[in-house]
């Protein structure tokens, strides 16, 4: 037994389970009859009355025993069922109710008869379990329950404590206002709030703390813990109206979103960074080095799109923050986009449904074309390109592509040696190139000359690629044919007024940036970009990061693991491995991986470890970062 002063009385319903077991009970006597459905939610009303301290509680308890019609054949199947209900973080603590079992104990207004089988299992005797028990009729119907135990009546709780007489400091650990009360009437000495499956506001309102699972009990008190670091600790601020799965993903795993709809300028950003671990962003907020200095706890960007050069990558790893985007998850929206609007422009469609809306019709085949048979130049042949290149074929084009990297041509594809060369056999260009800042006005005058006569100019990729007012010029005098522009050198942060020299002009598409909008990308990202995040600050895995050295990690079961991320200099790991042998650690993996610039070494550790060494690690000299996970 661990010597501690402190005893722990744990809630049983919706605290050491993620359930009311009376509720499950009602579920399974119900089953099949055609009342269920307002029975049960009957039954409900009258628990969280009885919880919240709205009715006495021997009246709930009465009320939803006579709406039970339950019999003692019903039980052994209830506990099956309350197995697997186990919160989930009072499941992955087991070993704290194996190594403090002695003085943990359970006070509940729930009933023995359930209760001693499951914690049983956590190591905690039918001696320290405090609850009521049933009673039966001679048919083994449950018809009552022992009225004088004293957790049948209301408040029951506080003179059941007050009987134990425990020494020491007492915590009371649950969720609802009847936990509560044994606080206020000062026989325990801490509340804490347990909303891991329920948010009782009474409860809450009143408690010492909240804490949202055991980790975070444990956490408080210094406890041994399945993670270090409790995941409600870990802030997350979502910008730009991600999709919102991601927060629903992220917020079930346990961390603490922030949903934010717009983009934040760079000096809000430099104050809202602070205490963040984990920052998603799409393409408009500027992750500049000024933020990175600022933000004193980033662990991750998350880029919920394909480009990254809004975000100041080199410093992001120099400070050891690692950057994940989604490249392929809106890649198909981009290109069923360029589609329709390589057809919409080659047959003239917006400029007569204008004149459609403006009361007038225009009935003519001029300036309209089918696709089939035209040659369709893409510029950046790489994940937008390639697809495109498949279905444009599909349709009839003739497609021809130039990219600066080597690129197998799909299909029938004919590749360009250079870019002249393709924009001047092309009746539509279309750029697919990625947002190096090198690719700035790709486009200008020179190009635009050595395209065809008539020709289509279609930007889906970054705004700073074409020089638009040599496009506008080129538009109105007659020497392209039309244009579809989705990106603009200049993007407002958010929805509302917006001006371009494109507008007005004939046989030109406008978009506000919503090639990659589609709510299949979107959902897909915010599956994406979270797993990529989840499986960094849960396992350390920086596979697909885009400013850091990938590494696949195998899982571990009973270790732990240290995360020292470092200058890449000569020495550090030595180092890091003096520390470990000094305090007897024995390394049961270690994994490095390193560019020019940054190492990130995982050491997994198979035993406990003096909290001293973690001290040491982080002092070894050049560690730019150092995370134990568990
Ligand atoms: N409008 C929207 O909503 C969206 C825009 N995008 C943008 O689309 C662009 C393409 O995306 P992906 O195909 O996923 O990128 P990718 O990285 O897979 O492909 C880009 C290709 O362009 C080539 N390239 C780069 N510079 C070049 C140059 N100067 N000349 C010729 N080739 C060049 C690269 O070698 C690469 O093959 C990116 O700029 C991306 O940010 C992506 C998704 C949505
Ligand atoms: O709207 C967005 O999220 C940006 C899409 C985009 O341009 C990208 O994925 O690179």
């Amino acid at each position: 037994m661990v010597e501690t002063a402190r005893k722990y009385v744990f809630d049983f319903d919706s605290t050491l389970t993620s359930v009311e077991a009376l509720d499950v009970l009602a579920e399974m006597t119900l089953n099949g009859k055609s009342n269920k459905d307002a029975v049960l939610t009957e039954i409900q009303e009258i628990t969280n009355l009885g919880i919240d301290g709205d009715i006495s509680f021997t009246e709930s308890l009465e009320r939803r025993i006579q709406l039970l019609n339950a019999h003692k054949t019903d039980l052994p199947s209830l506990v099956t069922e309350l197995r697997q209900k186990i919160s989930k973080s009072i499941e992955e603590n087991k070993a704290f109710f194996e190594n403090y079992g002695d003085v943990i104990y359970v006070i509940s207004c729930g009933f023995k008869e359930f209760i001693d089988p499951i914690v049983a299992e956590y190591n905690i005797p039918s001696k320290r379990v405090y609850a009521n028990t049933f009673e039966f009729d001679d048919d083994g119907y449950i018809i009552g329950f022992d009225t004088a135990n004293v957790l049948s009546s209301h408040n029951g709780k506080i003179e059941c404590l007050k009987s134990l007489n425990l020494e020491g400091e007492v915590q009371v650990i649950g969720d609802g206002y009847s936990d509560y009360v044994m606080r206020e009437a000062g026989i325990a000495d801490k509340f804490f709030a347990y909303t891991e499956n329920v948010h009782r506001e009474k409860a809450a309102n009143n408690a010492d703390y909240i804490t949202p699972n055991l980790n975070e009990f444990l956490f408080v008190n210094d406890l041994p813990r399945k993670i270090s670091y409790p995941k409600n600790r870990i802030k997350i601020l979502l910008l730009e109206n991600v999709h919102p799965d991601a927060f629903d993903n992220l917020s079930e795993e346990g961390f603490s979103v922030e949903l934010v709809k717009h983009a934040i300028p760079e000096e809000e950003l430099v104050e809202r960074i602070k205490g963040v671990h984990v920052l998603g962003i799409r393409s408009k907020t500027q992750v500049t080095k000024k933020v990175l200095e600022a933000a004193d706890r980033l662990l991750v960007v998350g880029a919920f799109c394909i480009g990254t050069t809004q975000i100041d990558l080199e410093t992001a790893k120099k400070k050891g923050v690692v950057a994940f985007n989604a490249p392929y998850s809106n890649t198909r929206s981009v290109v069923e986009m360029a589609l329709g609007q390589i057809i919409m422009l080659k047959r003239s469609i917006f400029a007569r449904s204008t004149e459609i809306h403006n009361g007038k019709w225009f009935k003519t085949a001029l300036n309209s074309q089918e696709v089939r048979g035209k040659n369709l130049g893409i510029v950046g042949y790489g994940n937008i390109g390639k697809q495109l290149s498949v279905l444009a074929e599909a349709i009839g084009m003739r497609v021809y592509y130039y990219d600066v990297s080597d690129r197998l041509a799909l299909g029938n594809a004919t590749k360009c040696a250079t870019l002249e060369d393709l924009l001047s056999v092309s009746d539509v260009v279309t750029l697919h190139i990625d947002d190096n800042k090198a690719n700035k006005n790709f486009i200008g005058k020179r190009e635009i000359n050595q395209m065809r006569d008539g020709a289509i100019l279609i930007n889906l990729s970054r705004g700073f690629v074409v020089d638009i007012p040599t496009l506008v010029e080129a538009l109105k005098s007659g020497k392209l044919g039309g244009a579809a522009i989705d990106v603009y050198p200049e993007e407002p942060r958010s929805n509302g007024e917006f001006y371009t020299e494109l507008q007005g002009l004939d046989n030109v598409i406008l978009t506000p940036h919503i090639g990659g909008s589609t709510e299949e990308a979107q959902r897909d990202i915010a599956d994406f970009v979270p797993n990529k995040i989840m499986d960094y600050i849960n396992s350390g895995n920086t596979v697909d990061a885009v400013n850091f050295p990938n590494i696949r990690l195998p899982k571990q079961n009973n270790a732990h693991r240290f995360l020292h991320i470092h200058k890449n200099v000569p020495g550090v790991m030595a180092k890091i491995n003096e520390v470990l042998a000094k305090y007897e650690m024995n390394i049961t993996g270690q994994y490095l991986s390193t560019d020019s610039d940054v190492g990130y070494v995982i050491s997994d550790l198979d035993k406990e470890y003096n909290k001293d060494v973690i001290k040491a690690l982080k002092n070894v000299k050049n560690t730019i970062k150092f995370r134990v996970l568990y």
